[in-house]
């Protein structure tokens, strides 16, 4: 049970995450919405604690995860592994050893100076980007990969940690369509058959309707929405962005969708 009482976020004068209390009873795939500066990747990133909270607490399985310090707030961060919109992988560096980066905080500072991997890891890693459908890619240098391809590369990485928390934040925001997709489907998979749970920052409501089990709303670092995919309804969605009778769904889709409909919209898609 992942459990956040009261978290706040401020920077300076300015509350970027406003009391937030959430319960999440069991790993589910969770998307939080909402305009931009609403307070989503400041929420990822107390998780994390990349960020250290102003006020209240997160509980993992009963444990103040806000308290942790040293070997024990790492430990921590490795059991939530997360993923950026940009991959931040070392673009010059191989996909493989660009993945064994994952197993970093769990060895010897020589070990990583010389880059020595026990064999076991290298084979689990290339395991793990077999099963992301990349491993044909694992010698290649990661900037010689699609943004979509490196996107798997930063999941497989993550997965390295053996996770039981993924935190995404807008990871498809730079992916086209198909890649989108395909991303999208790799957390989803990743959630089905292996139950950890994946919070995923989405700028797009088709996204968030289609792939999760739970969508958390938020406007001004509060949550103003909570409820099953079904429940969000445009008028949530206007409510959710501040916007006005005009707001349009288009402007927030991936256009996903398309991709699985026949027709010429899918053609077009497919064409980009
Ligand atoms: N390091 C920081 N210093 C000062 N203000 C910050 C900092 N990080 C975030 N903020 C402010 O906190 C608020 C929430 O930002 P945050 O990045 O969490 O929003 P977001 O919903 O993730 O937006 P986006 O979708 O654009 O990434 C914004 O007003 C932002 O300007």
């Amino acid at each position: 049970m992942l459990e956040l009482d009261r978290l706040t976020k401020t920077f300076g004068g300015r509350t970027a995450v406003d009391a937030v209390t959430l319960t999440f009873p069991k790993p589910a795939m969770i998307g939080v919405i909402g305009a931009s500066g609403a307070g989503k990747s400041t929420l990822l990133r107390m998780l994390n604690r990349l960020s250290d909270a102003s006020s209240g607490r997160i509980l993992h399985e009963g444990r103040d995860v806000t308290a942790l310090r040293g070997a024990a707030k790492r430990a921590w961060q490795a059991e939530c592994a997360m993923i950026f919109q940009q991959f931040n992988l070392v673009p010059r560096m191989d996909v493989v050893s660009n993945v064994l980066h994952g197993t970093l905080n769990k060895r010897s500072t020589l070990a990583t100076l010389f880059n020595l991997y026990p064999e076991s890891d290298i084979r689990r890693a290339i395991d793990i980007l077999d099963r992301l459908g990349i491993a044909e890619h694992a010698a290649k240098r990661a900037e010689a990969l699609s943004g979509g391809q490196q996107q798997r590369v930063a999941i497989a990485r993550a997965l390295m940690q053996d996770p039981a928390i993924i935190l995404a934040d807008e990871p498809i925001a730079s992916l086209d369509p198909m890649n989108a997709q395909i991303v999208m489907d790799a957390l989803r998979r990743i959630h089905d058959e292996d139950g950890r749970m994946v919070v995923c920052n989405l700028h797009t409501l088709d996204t968030a309707r289609r792939y999760c089990d739970r969508v958390i709303g938020m406007r001004l670092g509060r949550v103003v929405f909570d409820g099953g995919p079904d429940e969000l309804t445009t008028d949530a969605a206007r409510e959710i962005y501040g916007a006005d009778a005009g707001f349009s769904e288009a402007a927030t889709s991936t256009a996903i969708d398309a991709l699985d409909r026949p027709g010429p919209a899918a053609a077009v898609v497919a064409a980009v």
